[in-house]
């Protein structure tokens, strides 16, 4: 495996208070050293952190002011030597580092080497790497707390205890092949198999379970905001963020464009969508506004159908109510401060099992009322046990499918009497399915594309 030493820019480009360039490898600490005005490195404590001069080796003048952080492995991130250099944070800073470092024969790391690392010499696995990625681009606080958790090697202990059970049911079945010392060891046999794999059957489709709220962790619930023009689409958008983040007018046809933000309403994440408001337009800009609100809303998970409670309902109000069936949806009475002009029991005969939620937005009323209607739509509580291992990982889910469709062919095998031997391909495929999640079985081409989508420097 390359030990060779990598480095590059940990901390995100542009301007910052601080920066860091980070090598890893046998002569992290040797390459640092050479380039360090300040204490000898290479005899410092593990885990210390130094103030010098970076000297560049080209002119022998001083090129910045750091402090060095020596960290010696296997306790590292990468399980090899590590040094941080902290510079200035400006990009022309960072870049004069990092080219200084290079020069003194660190390799500039690939996306996602640093991580790699971590992985091939084994202190973390596969999904825990997929974790720190999924760290990095979460959106909010549940989608953190499950990564996490997975970085924590939850998953993997689950996925790997099933593996072992699999293992040993192979082993069973293995032994009693080789020593078939009483006459019913063929049924006892089957017995066993059909147990264990049912067992197994039945977690892998527990944790698939997960999947669909997995998913809404991690990207949040996609909620689309939509409505006639003027209803007050926008003013519910800033409502629920807490901010004015959407222009809120009197003239109809104000949002143009669909604006999106992320928003935490009683823990459940939501990617909040607030379109322009559907109508017939001859305005071209406004057209594209509506075509896109359109295809919002068959994108969503929720709806957010709002209505104003001081004005007749219109056909385009039924039509929304069409293009919304089928879909889960919250309908939203708005304006009861105006007086009341729409047909509220026709309005509930339209919405069906959906909840109606009368508000004032301008009078700040009914929002509460709102938040607890989006919260129990969807988790019914559920959401709460934060204790649950999620599957959010789109490669993890369709691994989990796999692997469940080949025990269930392993069972179908069992009931029509193929032979043991059949069988056992089954589970061990299943082995190693399993195995591709935690990275025991996966080849080096999967792993170089997975580590190639992560960050640079990370
Ligand atoms: N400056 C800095 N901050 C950082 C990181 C970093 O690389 N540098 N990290 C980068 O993402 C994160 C911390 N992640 C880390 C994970 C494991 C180890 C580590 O040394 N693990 C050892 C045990 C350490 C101990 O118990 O003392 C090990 O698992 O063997 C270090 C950092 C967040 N903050
Ligand atoms: N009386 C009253 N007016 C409201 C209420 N909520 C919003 N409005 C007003 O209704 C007007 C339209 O609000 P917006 O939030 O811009 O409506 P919209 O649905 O986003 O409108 P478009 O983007 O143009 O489709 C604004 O003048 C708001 O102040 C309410 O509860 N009561
Ligand atoms: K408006
Ligand atoms: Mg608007």
């Amino acid at each position: 495996m390359d030990t060779d030493t990598i480095a590059a820019i940990s901390t995100p480009t542009g301007e910052g208070a601080i920066a860091i360039v980070r090598l890893s490898g046998d002569d992290a600490v040797a390459k640092a050293n050479e380039l360090f005005r300040g204490k000898d490195l290479t005899a410092v404590d593990s885990h210390t952190m130094h103030y010098g001069k970076l000297i560049d080796p080209e002119t022998d003048e001083i090129a910045e002011e750091v402090m060095a952080s020596v960290m010696r492995a296997p306790k590292t991130f990468t399980r090899e030597d590590i040094v941080e250099i902290n510079c200035h944070g400006g990009l022309v800073s960072v870049n004069r580092v990092l080219e200084i470092v290079l020069a003194q024969g660190a390799r500039l790391a690939e996306p996602g080497e640093f991580t790699k690392r971590a992985f091939l010499n084994g202190r973390i696995d596969l999904s825990q790497a997929e974790a720190v990625m999924d760290l990095i681009r979460a959106k909010t606080d549940r989608a953190m707390n499950v990564a996490l958790k997975q970085m924590d090697g939850r998953l993997s202990k689950l996925i790997q205890d099933l593996r072992q059970k699999l293992l040993e049911t192979l082993a069973h079945v293995e032994v009693n092949i080789d020593y078939p010392e009483y006459d019913d060891v063929e049924e006892m046999t089957n017995d066993v198999m059909e147990e264990k794999t049912a067992e197994v059957r039945d977690e892998i489709a527990q944790l698939l379970q997960t999947a669909k709220q997995g998913k809404i962790l991690r990207e949040g619930l996609a909620t689309a905001i939509i409505g006639r023009p003027n209803v007050g689409k926008s003013s519910l958008m800033n409502t629920l963020v807490h901010e004015n983040k959407a222009i809120v007018t009197e003239i109809p046809g104000t949002t143009r464009d669909v604006i999106e933000e992320y928003v935490n309403v009683r823990g459940v994440p939501l990617r909040l969508v607030d379109t322009a408001g559907i109508r017939e337009t001859e305005d071209i800009v406004e057209r594209i506004g509506v075509e896109r609100s359109r295809q919002v809303l068959t994108e969503a998970d929720l709806i957010l159908l709002v209505l104003n409670y001081g004005d007749e309902l219109t056909e385009e109000d039924v039509k929304l109510f069409e293009a919304a069936r089928d879909m889960n949806m919250i309908v939203l009475l708005n304006k009861t401060d105006l007086d009341q002009k729409i047909d509220i029991e026709r309005v509930k005969e339209l919405a069906g099992d959906n909840p109606v939620i009368s508000t004032s937005l301008i009078q700040e009323e009914g929002i509460d009322q709102l938040e607890t209607a989006i919260s129990s739509t969807f988790f019914e509580g559920e959401l709460d046990s934060g204790d649950m291992t999620y599957v959010s990982n789109v490669r993890h889910v369709q691994l989990l499918k796999q692997a469940k469709q080949a025990l269930e062919d392993a069972r179908e095998g069992m009931e029509m009497g193929v032979p043991i031997d059949v069988v056992q391909i089954d589970v061990t495929r299943t082995w190693e399915i399993l195995g591709e999640i935690v990275g025991d079985t996966v080849g080096e081409s999967l792993i170089d594309e997975l580590f190639s989508q992560f960050c640079l420097g990370k």
